[in-house]
């Protein structure tokens, strides 16, 4: 049975650091009412490390493997719905893209280079940024990332310029509307 929100499934957000997908994620909690949980969180707490320790004492792969363990989990039958938020680079593997389509409505959130440069200035937690020239990093990763995002994507949104708020309304209004014709 459809229930009374319209949503059957989780909502998962996905795209490149500093797109939004915590903040929107958190919005989208408090609208809802039903957790956020986060990828990036969920492996901090399994390996005890913060994201910069893991990529700097056991290295990206290890990262790799916790990231998809951690979406195994997510994937468990019968868990309750939530608002999930992803690491960039989850869609790196198949495995991981096709659970990804399976746990729910995924959503790709856009923003240009510039905007993601801006919004990930001010902190260090992001390894893959800290590199002489991110600007060349993050415009590599929209090459290479693109196509994966779109494979899963039910819904592309561009962020730039858009509230929180007003992200995260257009999302549950497309949501609604992809499951009403399901
Ligand atoms: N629509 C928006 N308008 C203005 N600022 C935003 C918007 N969305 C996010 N931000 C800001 O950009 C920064 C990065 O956002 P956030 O941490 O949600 O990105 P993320 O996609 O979760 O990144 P990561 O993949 O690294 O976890 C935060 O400081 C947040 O407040
Ligand atoms: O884009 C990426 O590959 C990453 C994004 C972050 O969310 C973290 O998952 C980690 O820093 C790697
Ligand atoms: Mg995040």
């Amino acid at each position: 049975m459809q229930p009374a929100d319209g949503l059957p499934k989780n909502i998962v957000l996905v795209g490149l650091m500093g797109c939004g997908k915590t903040t929107v994620g958190r919005k989208l909690q408090t609208m809802l009412g039903y957790p956020l949980v986060d990828t990036d969180h969920l492996i901090e707490e399994k390996a005890r490390l913060t994201i910069t320790d893991i990529f700097a004492r056991r290295g990206e792969q290890a990262f790799r493997e916790l990231e998809s363990a951690v979406l195994n989990e997510l994937s468990a039958p019968g868990t309750p719905r939530r608002i999930i938020a992803t690491g960039g680079g989850i869609v790196g593997r198949r495995a991981n893209r096709r659970l990804l389509s399976q746990l729910g409505y995924v959503v790709w959130l856009q923003a240009p280079v510039d905007v993601i440069l801006q919004r990930t200035a001010r902190n260090r937690d992001r390894p893959l940024l800290q590199t002489a020239n991110p600007r060349e990093r993050i415009e590599k990763l929209i090459i290479e990332r693109s196509p994966l995002y779109h494979e899963i994507a039910d819904l592309e949104l561009e962020t730039a310029g858009l509230e929180t708020e007003e992200i995260a309304c257009g999302i549950l209004e497309s949501a609604r509307y992809h499951f009403t014709r399901s």
